[in-house]
């Protein structure tokens, strides 16, 4: 298939990041004290360098405070559990939120079990889980809630739609499983056991990606019209220049889909915008306690 074919709207994450991070200006603004996020990374990833870097100069651009504690790889689970700790008691201290992947040494779920689920960013806490599930009110992860508001900024009502979402893990695919169920879709989650994916995935009107397995989706995978959201984030790394950024959803898809997200400048943005929100939402119900 050639580019020319490629019919499917743009469904940009860039302008809806920036109507998110509006909104949150405007809502943390109106908080006597700026909302506090206080970022914990270990090690040196690369990544999770960049990806925390970026985190914290938007927080700044949107007019909250934070703070990147980057400790060395070798720290020790006690040491970490300690830092939380001391998170959890600082009344300045609004939002959480510790970058995954952790060293192998660390215990992750006993890290996220630590952190006090009201100032949860991430919504990982199993508090939040099951709050997310039972249809309460609840910190959600960030890049599942960047997707509905990226669904909802371009005008897409997943209410009654059968939606495929391929992925369970417990960052996109099941807490996005969650929301849309909420929204009033209905969800299928797909996985990679999942028996003749092309005919579930052919059955979505609303399909979305999130595998980590570049390229994955192609064109005979989907419904003529579907609308197609690409969470995959998967780095190529080529000598001497940065790695380039691939989804998970084929380039060709764009000439079945009726819209698709790009990669980079679709959902990671969303992320970002989605981290300071959940951000200024901690703040504001601390404020009322
Ligand atoms: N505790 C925790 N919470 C997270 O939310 C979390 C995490 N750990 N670990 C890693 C993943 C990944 N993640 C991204 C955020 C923004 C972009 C993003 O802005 N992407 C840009 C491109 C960025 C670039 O150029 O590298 C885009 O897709 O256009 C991507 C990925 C958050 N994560």
């Amino acid at each position: 298939m050639t580019a020319s074919e490629n019919t499917a709207q743009k469904l940009a994450g860039p302008p809806a990041a920036e109507a998110l991070l509006k909104e949150t200006a405007e809502r943390s603004a109106k908080l006597t004290r700026k909302p506090h996020l206080s970022i914990v990374r270990l090690g040196e990833d690369p990544a999770s360098v960049s990806y925390v870097a970026g985190k914290d100069a938007k927080a700044r651009a949107t007019g909250l405070s934070s703070t990147v504690h980057a400790l060395p790889e070798e720290t020790t689970q006690a040491e970490l559990m300690a830092l939380i700790r001391q998170l959890n008691e600082d009344g300045n201290v609004n939002g959480i939120l510790v970058q995954l992947p952790l060293p192998k040494h660390i215990n992750e779920e006993a890290v996220l079990l630590a952190i006090d689920p009201d100032k949860d960013v991430d919504g990982f806490h199993p508090m939040n889980v099951g709050r997310l599930w039972t249809n309460h009110p609840a910190s959600v992860p960030c890049t599942p809630q960047g997707v509905m508001y990226l669904l909802k900024h371009y005008g897409i009502d997943p209410a009654g739609k059968r939606v495929v979402i391929i992925g369970r893990s417990n960052i996109v695919g099941r807490p996005m499983a969650g929301l849309l169920t909420n929204a009033h879709a209905t969800v299928t989650v797909a996985h990679s056991k999942t028996q003749d994916l092309p005919a579930v995935t052919r059955e979505a009107d609303i399909l979305i990606a999130a595998i980590g397995k570049a390229h994955f989706v192609t064109p005979d995978m989907v419904k003529p019209g579907a609308v197609v959201i690409d969470v995959g984030i998967n780095r190529q790394e080529r000598e001497g220049k940065k790695p380039k950024l691939l989804g998970d959803v084929h380039p060709d898809v764009a000439s079945v889909a009726s819209a698709m997200t790009p990669v980079p400048g679709g959902v990671g943005p969303m992320t970002i915008a989605q981290l300071l929100g959940n951000t200024v939402a901690a703040a504001e119900m601390q404020a009322k306690r």
